[in-house]
């Protein structure tokens, strides 16, 4: 079994749509025992994200996959407070040599979505992660996937709550390709 988290934030459930996607598309392999963690405004006390079973429980995850809406061209303040408590793990780097994979969402069709992945891939780095995008080229080998044209990860953009279908089709990809690279960094 390969193990893998998936922890984000959403408030109208634009992330947490793509979020049940790449779950999905790690589901596709019966091997692989998924972590679902929807950051809840509850855990941050005193703008401290506590939440000492998440983190015990990440430790021995294979793979974190991260997501957030952007806030005004960043993460969510949410996000961001489970990526600062997540600095205790950093000065032995527990999370070295784990995956990880982003994903965001926007209302605007460039909303600067990528600042949030950009951010995200260097929270990775600092834990000593290995980053992974997507190898989908839009309008290329892959037309249909990545409509939007990033490889950092799965962005989206929605501006009712609903979740394009190309969008939802690229976070299972995203997933599925975690999935499949873990398999292989284990052997
Ligand atoms: C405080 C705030 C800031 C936002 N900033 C941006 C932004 O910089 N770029 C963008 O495209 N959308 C922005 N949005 C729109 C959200 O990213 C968008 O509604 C997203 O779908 C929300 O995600 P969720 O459904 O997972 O909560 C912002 C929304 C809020 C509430």
């Amino acid at each position: 079994m390969v193990k893998v988290a998936v922890v984000y934030f959403t408030r109208t459930d634009v992330t947490g749509q793509l979020a049940q996607a790449i779950v999905a598309g790690l589901q596709e392999n019966p091997l692989t025992e998924v972590i679902e963690h929807r950051i809840d405004g509850q855990e941050i006390i005193d703008g401290r994200f506590v939440n000492p079973s998440l983190f015990e429980s990440l430790l021995s995850c294979d793979a974190i996959i991260m997501g957030s809406p952007t806030y005004m061209g960043g993460v969510s303040a949410q996000f961001k407070a489970f990526a600062d408590a997540s600095s205790d793990y950093w000065a032995e780097q527990y999370w070295s040599n784990k995956v990880a994979a982003g994903f965001t969402c926007g209302s605007a069709l460039n909303g600067d979505q990528s600042s949030s992945l950009q951010y995200l891939m260097t929270l990775a780095s600092q834990h000593g992660m290995y980053w992974v995008g997507l190898d989908t080229a839009h309008g290329g080998r892959d037309f249909g996937l990545n409509r939007l044209g990033c490889q950092l990860g799965v962005v989206a953009r929605s501006g009712n709550g609903e979740v394009h279908e190309v969008d939802l089709a690229s976070a299972r990809y995203l997933g599925r390709r975690v999935a499949k690279l873990v398999r292989q960094l284990r052997r």
